[in-house]
């Protein structure tokens, strides 16, 4: 058994919130989204979990939850690594547009595809396939590492990076992954094999 891996989606944003694309907008969490990270650390430190790094993106929405992660597990100082390779999906000239407004204008089939179908990308965005191409490779050259010799990592993101990097882990398909809908601020708990296979994964919901 080698190391621990802990993703978290960041809590409810304003614009989850209002329904509005976000994507690479750099958004606050509500008050709801506060509670969710707040409860997020609760459900972490009652697993008695310690962390020796932190990886958050680019974004304060997913930087914020960290934080507050950080603060109610007893960490507040941890060295946290900000990088815009964790960031959401580009959704491009979607960014800020109303959900349903965009399904009325383009309807309900092309704003699906574009939400939750693998390899194509909303207008000027990326698809998650694209999203995954600077995921994985962040994750395989920085994050893992630190899992394979034995450490606990904790790794604050959004819900379409994630999805790229659970994809990976779990060796699902393009087709399966869009189907997995990763709740805000409900924690993913991996315990790697020191091959880096997956062990066990535990999904904190609820
Ligand atoms: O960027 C966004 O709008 C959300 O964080 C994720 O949106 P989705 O559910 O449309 O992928």
């Amino acid at each position: 058994m080698s190391g621990t891996l802990v993703l978290v989606r960041h809590g409810q944003s304003e614009w989850n919130l209002k329904n509005l694309f976000t994507g690479w907008r750099d958004v606050d969490l509500t008050e709801q989204g506060t509670a969710e990270a707040l409860a997020a650390g609760q459900k972490l430190k009652a697993r008695g979990l310690k962390f020796d790094i932190a990886y958050t993106s680019a974004l304060k929405r997913a930087q914020v939850t960290c934080q507050h992660i950080l603060d109610v597990v007893g960490q507040s100082d941890l060295k946290t690594i900000r990088d815009q390779a964790l960031n959401e999906r580009d959704y491009g000239d979607l960014s800020g547009l109303n959900k349903d407004d965009a399904r009325k204008k383009w309807g309900e089939e092309q704003v699906h595809i574009w939400r939750r179908s693998y390899d194509i990308a909303p207008p000027g965005g990326e698809s998650l396939k694209d999203t995954g191409a600077r995921v994985w490779p962040y994750y395989l050259h920085d994050i893992q590492p630190h899992v394979l010799r034995g450490q606990t990592v904790l790794v604050a993101a959004h819900g379409n990076s994630l999805r790229a990097l659970i994809m990976a882990l779990d060796g699902k398909s393009g087709e399966e992954i869009v189907k997995l809908e990763l709740g805000t601020g409900v924690p993913v708990i991996y315990k790697l094999n020191a091959d880096s296979t997956v062990a066990s994964k535990d999904v904190l919901e609820g």
